[in-house]
C-alpha cells in the first residue's frame, strides 16, 4: 500500500517549457553579472570552486567559470554547482514577479487530494532544494510549500542512479515499497524501481508513447490501482 509520493518536477507536475523557455534563459541572462557581484559570498565561492573541480582546472579564471556554466545551461546539464547557482539567481526573478512557478492544474489537484488522503508528499528534482522551494512558494496557486514534507536534489546523487533513491528512502519513515515515484524520464523510473520504489510514468503533452512502467498522460487518469 502506497503511503508516500515522491515526485519529480519538470515534465511531471510542471510544464517542460516553463523550465526550458523561462527559467533557463533567465538564469543565462543574469548569471555573468551575478557571479561577478557575488563571487566572494561563501555559497557562491563554494559553487565556483566546484565548477573548477568539475572541469579539472583549479586555476580557471572567472570568465572560464562563467562560460562553462553558460554551456551547461545551453546543454541542460544537471551539474550540481550550476543547479545550486540557478536557484540563487531565480530568487530575484520570482521576487520581482518576472514569472510564477508553473504547476499543471491536474497536478495541483492531485497533490492536494493525496495530501488530504493522508499521504506524505516529497520532491526529488535536479533543480536545487532552493529552486524547489521557490517554484512552490511563488507558484501559480500561491505558496503551496505546506503540501510537501521534504525536498531532495542532486546532493543525494543523480536521478538516474539507484543509490540516490536508496539515500532518499533511508531518510524517510517509509519502506521503499510504500513510496510511489512519479517522473517523465524512464531512466529515472528504472533507477527508482531498482531501489524498490513503485513507479508511475507521466507522458504528457500529447506525446504518443508507451512505457515499461505504468503510465498516465495526466493526473486525471490516476486511479486507485497505483496506490494498492
Ligand atoms: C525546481 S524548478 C527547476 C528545475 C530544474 O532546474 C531542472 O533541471 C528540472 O529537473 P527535474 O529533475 O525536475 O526534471
Ligand atoms: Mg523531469
Amino acid at each position: 500500500m502506497i503511503k508516500a509520493i515522491l515526485t519529480d518536477i519538470e515534465g511531471t507536475i510542471t510544464r517542460i517549457s516553463f523550465v526550458k523557455d523561462v527559467l533557463f534563459p533567465y538564469a543565462a541572462e543574469k548569471l555573468p553579472a551575478f557571479i561577478k557581484a557575488h563571487q566572494d559570498d561563501h555559497d557562491v565561492a563554494e559553487h565556483i570552486a566546484s565548477v573548477k573541480a568539475h572541469i579539472e582546472q583549479p586555476e580557471a579564471d572567472l570568465e572560464t567559470v562563467i562560460s562553462t556554466l553558460l554551456h551547461w545551461i545551453e546543454t541542460d546539464q544537471k551539474v550540481t554547482p550550476l543547479k545550486q547557482l540557478q536557484g540563487l539567481i531565480w530568487q530575484t526573478g520570482y521576487e520581482n514577479g518576472d514569472f510564477t512557478g508553473h504547476l499543471y492544474p491536474d497536478a495541483y489537484a492531485f497533490l492536494n487530494a493525496q495530501k488530504q488522503a493522508g499521504r506524505s508528499l516529497y520532491v526529488y528534482s535536479s533543480g536545487s532544494v532552493k529552486a524547489q522551494h521557490l517554484i512552490f512558494q511563488y507558484s501559480d496557486y500561491g505558496d503551496v510549500r505546506p503540501l510537501f514534507s521534504d525536498y531532495f536534489d542532486t546532493k543525494v546523487g543523480a536521478k538516474q542512479e539507484q543509490s540516490a533513491y536508496n539515500t532518499i528512502i533511508a531518510a524517510l519513515p517509509f519502506d521503499a515499497s510504500e513510496v510511489l515515484f512519479l517522473s517523465d524520464v524512464a531512466a529515472e523510473l528504472e533507477a527508482a524501481k531498482a531501489a524498490g520504489l513503485r513507479t508511475l510514468h507521466l507522458i504528457r503533452d500529447g506525446q504518443d508513447s508507451t512505457s515499461e512502467h505504468p503510465y498516465i498522460n495526466d493526473f486525471s487518469e490516476f486511479s486507485a490501482e497505483y496506490l494498492a
